[in-house]
């Protein structure tokens, strides 16, 4: 399948004073993986460990204090190539909507709080298109109709609807001009179950009818399990492992991930599920070596020597863990 996002090397720092003393928080620390056109790869990883920053870096939503340090981000959108840290800002801003587009977790984030709902379409989308504004909005007619979205709702303030719908709106607002690539950030973490499910299915069909690649971040490995292809589980700012959702649930290799796993519900299982010894590192001030060390059950001396490469270790796998990959490497 061919490539629609590659990621090479990246690294990105917020500069932060803590303590009074001027430190870099290596929140993306030498990440590269690639993103196929009409695949959802999801990214999963707990909170603080740089999934909101790999976002925003491959989204180029950057603003200080948080800067690139090195590494690329190419897109091949429409047929060509873009390297995204060797365009203007303008530039920029043109793929946005048209081939890049953005669900939050938040909806009211991008859905203006004091205009009507079709307003928020108007302000996004039309400047994207060569069509007349009766055109438009039949095209946002035809688009909320196919969702299974009430036309209704664009006459609606973003308060005036339930909490699922919002988010609905949002996605139908982020999928109106068929993007090739949608980045969506904990799109249902705020939603109840029954909700949850509900929009990411509409998801689901979204994408296999566009045929669009999602990055699909939560740290909730339950809708992993249900919307994501591929997996790419990040850990204090890097990838520590990477595989297809199945082989990943059923055979996971860096030992974080496996306690991932090993601490998801299990139906008629009743023995308690293990927890992890200590908290995730400081990231102004992380271990030497490989940062998941201090909590590993599986730690060697090599581990707080040297940071654990990411090896590809069978095809469609590839782990960063001295236990799994020897010290050899
Ligand atoms: N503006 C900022 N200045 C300094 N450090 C920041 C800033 N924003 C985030 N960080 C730090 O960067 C690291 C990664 O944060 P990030 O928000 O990317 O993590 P996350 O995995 O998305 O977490 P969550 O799931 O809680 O949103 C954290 O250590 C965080 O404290």
């Amino acid at each position: 399948m061919e490539n629609l996002v590659e990621i090479d090397n990246l690294k990105a720092y917020y500069r932060a004073f803590l303590y009074g003393v001027d430190r870099e928080v290596r929140a993306v620390d030498d990440i590269s993986l690639t993103i196929r056109r009409g695949e959802v790869y999801g990214v999963a990883g707990e909170s603080s460990s740089g999934k909101t920053t790999l976002i925003k870096t491959i989204a180029g939503a950057i603003r200080p204090p948080l800067r690139v340090v090195s590494g690329s981000v190419k897109f091949h959108f429409g047929g060509g190539t873009q390297d995204l840290y060797a365009m203007t800002p303008e530039e920029r801003m043109a793929l946005r909507w048209k081939h890049l587009s953005y669900i939050m977790q938040g909806s009211m984030n991008v859905l203006n709080p004091v205009r009507r709902i079709r307003h928020s379409f108007t302000d996004f989308a039309f400047r994207h298109v060569k069509l007349s504004k009766p055109v438009f909005f039949e095209k946002v007619a035809a688009h909320l109709e196919r969702l299974k979205l009430d036309l209704q709702l664009l006459d609606a303030y973003p308060h005036e609807l339930s909490g699922g719908m919002r988010q609905r709106m949002t996605i139908a607002l982020a999928t109106i001009l068929t993007p090739e690539f949608i980045i969506a950030d904990e799109p249902t973490t705020a939603l109840d179950v029954i909700v949850q499910r509900d929009v990411l299915s509409m998801i689901r069909d979204i994408q296999r009818e566009m045929g669009s690649s999602f990055l699909f971040v939560t740290h909730d490995m339950g809708v992993h399990a249900t919307v994501s292809d591929r997996i790419g589980i990040v850990y204090a700012g890097r990838l520590v492992e990477e595989a297809p959702t199945a082989k990943l649930f059923s055979a996971p290799l860096h030992p974080y991930t496996q306690h991932l796993v090993g601490s998801l519900p299990k139906i008629g299982d009743p023995t308690t599920r293990p927890s992890l010894e200590g908290r995730p590192p400081n990231l102004a001030m992380p271990p030497e070596g490989c940062r998941f060390h201090p909590r590993c059950p599986k730690r060697m001396e090599i581990c707080s020597q040297k940071v654990p490469p990411l090896v590809t270790v069978a095809p469609e796998r590839r782990v960063a863990c001295f236990a799994v990959t020897g010290d050899q490497v």
